[in-house]
C-alpha cells in the first residue's frame, strides 16, 4: 500500500473507532508499517477521531523520527511487539471501556484474560495475556511484552486498556473490536453463570482456522 493510502487508512480507522466510543478523549495510539520498514505512529495527546495524516510521526528503518509530530509515549510498547513477532504490521491500543472493567475483577484470569465465549474471540485474538499495572509510557511495560517471546499477539494492560498487533492495521482494528466484545459480553453475562464453549470446542477452533495458541 502507498504511503499516502496508508496514512489516510490509519486516521479513518482510528475515527471509526473513537465514533463508536472505542476510546475517548486523547486515550489510545496507533501505529502501522511502511513499505520501506519504517513506521508511521499517532502523536502523543491526539484524538482517534481528529488525527491527521499529514501529521502522524514517521519512523525510518532504523528506528530514527524523520518527520511528523511528537510520537506517542507508548512507543517502547509498539516496538517491543514489531520487535518481537516479525508478522507484526500494525499495533493498536486502546482505552475500550469494558476490556478495563474486566481487567479489574477480582478474578481475573492472567494467561488467558478472555473467557471462551464466542467463536470469533478464539479465531481473531488467540490466548490474550493480562498483564500488570504500568504507568503509562513506562517503559517496562516494553520489556513485559519482550518477555512474552512473541508468543501473543494480543495483551491487556491491567486498569488501563488492551493493546493487539496484527498483519496489518485493518486486522489489528478487528481484532482488537473483537476483545471489547467479548469482554462486553464476559461483563454482560458474569452474572448468569453462561454457558461457554468447551475444551473441545475452542480446541476445533484452534485448529480449523490456524489460531496461534500460546501452551
Ligand atoms: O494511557 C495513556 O496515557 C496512553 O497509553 C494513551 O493511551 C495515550 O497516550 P499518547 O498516545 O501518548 O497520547
Ligand atoms: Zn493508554
Amino acid at each position: 500500500m502507498k504511503e499516502s493510502e496508508l496514512r489516510e487508512l490509519i486516521c479513518t480507522l482510528a475515527k471509526s473507532m473513537f465514533d463508536r466510543g472505542l476510546t475517548s478523549g486523547s486515550s489510545g495510539n496507533i501505529s502501522a508499517r511502511t513499505e520501506d520498514g519504517g513506521l508511521l505512529v499517532s502523536p502523543t495527546g491526539t484524538s482517534f477521531g481528529r488525527l491527521d495524516p499529514g501529521r502522524l510521526s514517521r519512523f525510518d528503518n532504523k528506528g530514527n523520527l524523520i518527520n511528523g509530530d511528537k510520537p506517542t509515549k507508548e512507543i517502547s510498547l509498539h516496538s517491543a511487539f514489531y520487535d518481537t513477532r516479525s508478522t507484526a504490521g500494525a499495533v493498536v491500543h486502546l482505552h475500550s471501556c469494558h476490556s478495563v472493567a474486566l481487567s479489574m475483577m477480582p478474578d481475573a484470569n492472567e494467561d488467558d484474560f478472555l473467557p471462551p465465549l464466542t467463536p470469533y474471540g478464539i479465531m481473531k485474538l488467540g490466548k490474550v495475556k493480562l498483564l500488570p499495572y504500568f504507568r503509562p509510557g513506562d517503559p517496562a511495560m516494553g520489556e513485559a511484552v519482550r518477555g512474552l517471546a512473541g508468543k501473543r499477539s494480543a495483551i491487556m494492560l491491567a486498569n488501563h486498556g488492551p493493546v493487539v498487533a496484527a498483519k496489518d492495521v485493518e486486522a489489528a482494528c478487528f481484532a482488537i473490536e473483537e476483545l471489547e466484545d467479548t469482554a462486553r459480553l464476559a461483563m454482560l453475562m458474569q452474572s448468569f453463570n453462561p454457558r461457554m464453549l468447551s475444551n473441545d470446542q475452542v480446541k476445533d477452533l484452534i485448529t480449523t482456522f490456524d489460531v496461534e495458541w500460546d501452551v
